[in-house]
Order: structure tokens, then C-alpha cells, then sequence
């Protein structure tokens, strides 16, 4: 009896969810007496696809950033060998000794936490428009004018470069923003060059042929409460990112997995460490010798969980194709057509696309 109750009350909470008043998965998880999960949100995992803690074929490739910028020559070249091996391997790779203060990386988590805590009418003033490139944008779920199922998640999204956007609340926000951001680029930046290496090219190809200077850099927080029933639910399903690449730092949960060789990966970094992986875009360069990888994000039973992710990607007009200097070399054709990265970024989050792999739509 409990149990219909209970079931019935979410359900009203969510009906009230439509695209022009958009309540969130914070307040419904913080409403009380929730002990399922909502028809709604419901997403169910196949347990057999997890990989096996501990195996050592799914351990996570580790750069140490210090050694790419200040080692001596030997280690940096072994560094460029190790990354080379992340970047075919897995696409995936955790970045440690960045040089990006604990400071910057714990101000940034706790000022995304204080937007979430603002209410849900303050919160409003920044939630956006259709336009998937809203310089601020906030919500629930993915794109709930198109989800067919509600993710359990909370949103925050600003541009942040070519020019640094931010809302005016919390106080303090604006400040911790534009530091890590800043700082985080030039980490992204240091990596870009350095995996245009890995590919036997200048190290300012990438940055010279994507127009990085004028590069868009996202900062999209991730806010997932603590659910009921986490195996019924999900913060983020399969996707790929749709930039260069992309840093992500979260607060002390794990629920990043990644898929490797069929099957997902927990990716339990250390806070202060950077996860990094590729998205499309870098696939499309590099005409499929580095992959954009399949990542979701799972939910617990236990605490919120807080993730930033830092997707870099060229400026918007900027058409990606595959390198000619890669095919040329390599004798390839190329197995990608061209596409501007903002229609790009349009299409990956049109109804046309939802669940399935964007990049199929460019393949030759
Ligand atoms: O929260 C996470 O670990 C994943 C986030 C993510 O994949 C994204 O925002 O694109
Ligand atoms: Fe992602």
C-alpha cells in the first residue's frame, strides 16, 4: 500500500515536467518518502556488460602532465608514447599533476553545488532557449522537449570561451568559473598539441587547423542526487562527446564508466585528477585512428554526486575534416564529409540523433 502511494505522488511531481516549466530530478529526490524509481526515469542496465573490477586488461592509462611540459626528453617522449597508446586504446586516459590547484578544482564543485541549491525561481532566469548553444543555459534530464526517458540529473552549461559567460548567481560563481576554465584550457591546450604529436604532425596542427583561438570551451555541471533504486535509473546514457576533447573532475563519487572491449569500465579517478577523453570531432580529424569512446554516468544509492565536464572543441564555424596530411600519408580516403562543428553540435542534440551515434550520420 506504502508502495502505490508513494509511486503515485512521484507521478504527479513528474507530470508536472513539460519544456516550458521544467522541474528538476534535485528537488523530486529531495521531496521525501521517494523509494522507487519513477516510471518515467525508469533505465535499466544489463549487469553482465560491467567489467571485472581489478582485471588488469581494464586499467585506466594514467599521463602525468608534469613530465609532458617539464620532463627531461626521454621521459617526455615516453609520455607521448603512453599517450599515443591511450588515444588508439581507449580514447580515454586520466591526466595527473596538471598544476591546476586543488583550490581551483574544489571552488569550482562548490559553487556548481550553490546553483543547484538556488530555487527553482531563481534558477529560472537561466534556463535558456531551444537554442542548443544558449551562452547559460540550466535544467533537468537531457533535452526534455525530446527525451523519451527522464535522466536523473540536473544541468548547468556555460560558454565559456571564445567569450567567458556566467550567471550572476550564486555569488561567487562568475570568479570560480573564469579560473578554472582558463586554467583548465591550457591544460586541454598542452594536451591537444601534444597528441597532434602522438599523429606525427606539428604540434600546433590541431589548435592551427581547428581555429582553437577562437575553440569553444563548455562548462556543463552534472548534478545527480542520490536515487533509490540506481540500478533502475541513469544520470547520462551511451553517448560520445562532440568536441576535441573534453576534461572532466568530479567531487568524491565515482559513477563515470567508460566502454572498453564491449564492456563498461568504472572510472574511479581521484578528485584532483582530470578525466580526459576525445569526442567526435577528434575522430573525424584523425579519420578513425583515434576514437571518440562510449561513456555513461550511473547513479548511487548513497550521496550527490557533482561532475564538471570541460568539453574543447573548434571555433563553431569552423568545418572539420579529416587531415590531408594524415591521408596523404597514411593512403587513405577519407571516411568522414565534412560539417561545420555547430551544425554538428545542432545535430547530436536534435530528436534525429537522440541515442544513436551522431558520427554515423557524416560517415562516408
Ligand atoms: O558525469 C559524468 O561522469 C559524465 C558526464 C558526461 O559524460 C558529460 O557531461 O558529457
Ligand atoms: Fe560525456
Amino acid at each position: 500500500m506504502a508502495q502505490i502511494t508513494v509511486q503515485i505522488m512521484s507521478f504527479e511531481v513528474v507530470k508536472a515536467v513539460n519544456p516550458t516549466k521544467a522541474t528538476n530530478i534535485k528537488a523530486l529526490a529531495e521531496s521525501g518518502g521517494l523509494t522507487s524509481v519513477p516510471s518515467e526515469y525508469t533505465f535499466t542496465t544489463n549487469p553482465n556488460d560491467q567489467a571485472e573490477a581489478n582485471d588488469p586488461e581494464y586499467s585506466i592509462p594514467t599521463i602525468d602532465f608534469s613530465l609532458l611540459t617539464s620532463g627531461s626528453p626521454d621521459q617526455r617522449s615516453k609520455v607521448l608514447h603512453d599517450l599515443h597508446k591511450a588515444c588508439e586504446e581507449w580514447g580515454f586516459f586520466m591526466v595527473i599533476n596538471h598544476g591546476v590547484p586543488d583550490k581551483v578544482l574544489k571552488g569550482m564543485i562548490s559553487v556548481c553545488e550553490a546553483f543547484f541549491n538556488l530555487t527553482d525561481e531563481e534558477k529560472k532566469e537561466f534556463q535558456g532557449t531551444s537554442n542548443v548553444l544558449d551562452p547559460i543555459k540550466c535544467g533537468t534530464s537531457f533535452n526534455i522537449a525530446i527525451d523519451k526517458v527522464l535522466l536523473w540529473r540536473d544541468f548547468v552549461k556555460v560558454i565559456s570561451h571564445p567569450d567567458f559567460n556566467s550567471p550572476h548567481k550564486p555569488v561567487g560563481f562568475s570568479e570560480a568559473a573564469s579560473e578554472f576554465s582558463k586554467r583548465t584550457r591550457e591544460v586541454a591546450t598542452e594536451l591537444v598539441n601534444a597528441i597532434s604529436e602522438t599523429l606525427g604532425l606539428e604540434s600546433n596542427y590541431i589548435t592551427k587547423a581547428m581555429n582553437w583561438d577562437q575553440g569553444l570551451q563548455l562548462l556543463a555541471a552534472n548534478y545527480y542526487p542520490a536515487c533509490p533504486e540506481p540500478d533502475r535509473a541513469i544520470g547520462i546514457p551511451p553517448h560520445t562527446d562532440h568536441g576535441l576533447v573534453t576534461l572532466l573532475i568530479q567531487n568524491d563519487m565515482g559513477g563515470l564508466q567508460v566502454q572498453h572491449k564491449g564492456k563498461w569500465v568504472d572510472w574511479n579517478a581521484p578528485p584532483n585528477a582530470f578525466v580526459v577523453n576525445l569526442g567526435d570531432q577528434m575522430q573525424v580529424l584523425t579519420n578513425d585512428k583515434y576514437k571518440s569512446v562510449w561513456h555513461r554516468a550511473v547513479v548511487n544509492s548513497k550521496a550527490t554526486r557533482i561532475s564538471i565536464a570541460v568539453p574543447h572543441g573548434p571555433s563553431v564555424d569552423t568545418i572539420v575534416v579529416p587531415a590531408p596530411e594524415l591521408l596523404e600519408r597514411e593512403h587513405q580516403e577519407p571516411v568522414f564529409s565534412g560539417m561545420s562543428y555547430k551544425d554538428y553540435v545542432e545535430l547530436q542534440q536534435s530528436s534525429k540523433a537522440y541515442m544513436k551515434p551522431c558520427i554515423d550520420f557524416i560517415r562516408i
